[in-house]
């Protein structure tokens, strides 16, 4: 065991209310929104495939071509109100967006840099629209903060020289001062989602990384941070030089889901964040360079995050213009229409503890009342649900959450194995079966002497 001065605060989940309510929320949408949606993946008649985020990379684009783009951002058809409805109907409790990314560019009128809306032809501050248009609608709105930043001179990947060393500080204090200013200016975020934080520079400035912890936590009591900000003494980061996880949540999980029974997981909070496309997050102007998630492989995504206990953050690249691409806005209904019947077995629920993975689909349970949901994916050919009950419980009944009246026959058949026998009826979505269980009739069954 390691002693160490910039490791875990704490250890076990948060068990205060807002890390509750930011539990109990489940379903997220992520918002990457900036410069970068202006060219959309598309540079002198170019169509690069990689991250449209990452095009002035990709096309090695120089500082001074990629920030006179602000000169053009000017989303005349943004309208915030239009973004929260349809998050609202999507099924969304909280919502991050992209204060700056990588590109440095700044959606609120920093102090801190030119390099920011207020010097745009739009002007306005989006992140206060965003604010106030998401949180009237009754959503809860994080600050996703990118630390590594291409545009700010002081910036540095690696610590080499005496030069970097006196940089970089100031680099941290222009960064430190940017997320004051976030936590003070707008009272009602709920959390801070750090990314770009992989760099040598940062891996040996662990203790700027709890030092900005601390200090949003001592402006915004409750305020949840992510665990990608975090570095050791010794640069290990998410989890530190005793393995213990670092930030109130785990952040790890990029366009990727730990194992249906991955029982890891489980002891800690998490998020996976999701993009529709294979690797987008800001708007390409190709919808379909890249197979593109459909909405049930998407809901399923979001009930196997839930079942282990984790937030599934799912990513819209709005437009330009901004206005959200149809693709985008149909994948949203549909997830939406799915929400509205059986949104019950995503909020406020979670890992169904003890019992074993099954193959027509997942279990969760509301953290509150221990409601049991059978969340069904796969229908066996034989029309039967086979379950698999927790040690020493059996179910007594079966229900369509949708259609509570339509009889779904239970059968116990042997020591904690249960038949559901449903309606001979077709399913188009995954639907949701609410189980009632009573302690099993221990010594109804003889096992067998071997
Ligand atoms: C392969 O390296 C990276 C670096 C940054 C990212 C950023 N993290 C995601 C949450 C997006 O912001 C993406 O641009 C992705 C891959």
């Amino acid at each position: 065991k390691k002693l160490l001065k910039y490791g875990a605060q704490y250890e076990g989940k948060r068990t205060d209310a807002a890390m509750q309510k930011w539990r109990s929320n489940r379903f997220g949408q992520f918002i990457h929104w900036g410069l970068y949606a202006i060219p959309g993946g598309e540079w002198k008649g170019k169509t690069y495939t990689y991250a449209a985020e990452f095009l002035k990379s990709s096309a090695h684009i120089p500082n001074s071509t990629w920030d006179s783009l602000q000169y053009q951002f000017n989303p005349v058809k943004f309208d915030p109100k239009t973004w929260a409805k349809m998050a609202k109907k999507m099924g969304v409790k909280y919502m991050t967006i992209t204060t700056k990314h990588h590109e440095g560019f700044c959606l609120w009128p920093t102090q801190y840099t030119k390099f920011n809306i207020g010097n745009t032809p739009y002007k306005k501050d989006i992140i206060k629209a965003l604010v106030d248009a998401y949180n009237s609608e009754g959503i809860d709105v994080n600050f996703y903060y990118s630390v590594l930043d291409w545009h700010h001179p002081d910036w540095r990947y690696d610590i080499k020289t005496k030069e970097d060393s006196i940089a970089f500080s100031r680099y941290l204090t222009f960064a430190q001062n940017q997320l004051k200013e976030l936590a003070e200016n707008y009272p009602s975020v709920k959390g801070f989602w750090f990314d770009g934080t992989w760099d040598q520079s940062i891996k040996k400035n662990g203790w700027w990384t709890l030092q900005v912890e601390q200090m949003l936590k001592s402006i915004r009591p409750g305020v949840v941070v992510n665990s990608r900000l975090r570095a050791d003494d010794y640069g290990a980061r998410h989890f530190d030089s005793n393995g213990k996880m670092m930030g109130d949540y785990e952040s790890g999980y990029e366009r990727r889901l730990p194992s249906p029974t991955d029982t890891q997981v489980i002891h800690r909070d998490w998020e996976a964040c999701m993009t529709i496309p294979e690797n987008q997050w800001g708007y390409h102007k190709k919808w379909d360079i890249s197979y593109t998630k459909t909405p049930l492989e998407l809901i399923e995504m979001l009930v196997q995050t839930t079942s282990l206990g984790g937030n599934f953050l799912l990513n819209f690249g709005p437009k330009p213009d901004g206005t959200i691409r149809i693709e985008e806005q149909q994948i949203a209904e549909h997830i939406g229409n799915w929400m509205k019947i059986n949104s019950a077995a995503i909020y406020n629920a979670g890992h169904a503890k003890g019992w074993p993975r099954q193959d027509w689909g997942y279990f969760t349970q509301n953290e509150t009342t221990g409601k049991l949901y059978a969340v069904v994916f796969n229908i066996p050919i034989s029309g039967i649900l086979k379950i698999q009950t927790l040690e020493g419980i059996t179910i007594s009944k079966a229900s369509f959450l949708e259609k509570p009246d339509v009889p779904i026959t239970v059968k116990e058949i042997a020591k904690k194995q249960v038949n559901l026998y449903l309606p001979q009826q077709s399913f188009s979505e995954p639907f949701v079966i609410i189980l009632d269980t009573i302690n099993e009739n221990k010594n109804k069954y003889i096992d067998a002497k071997t």
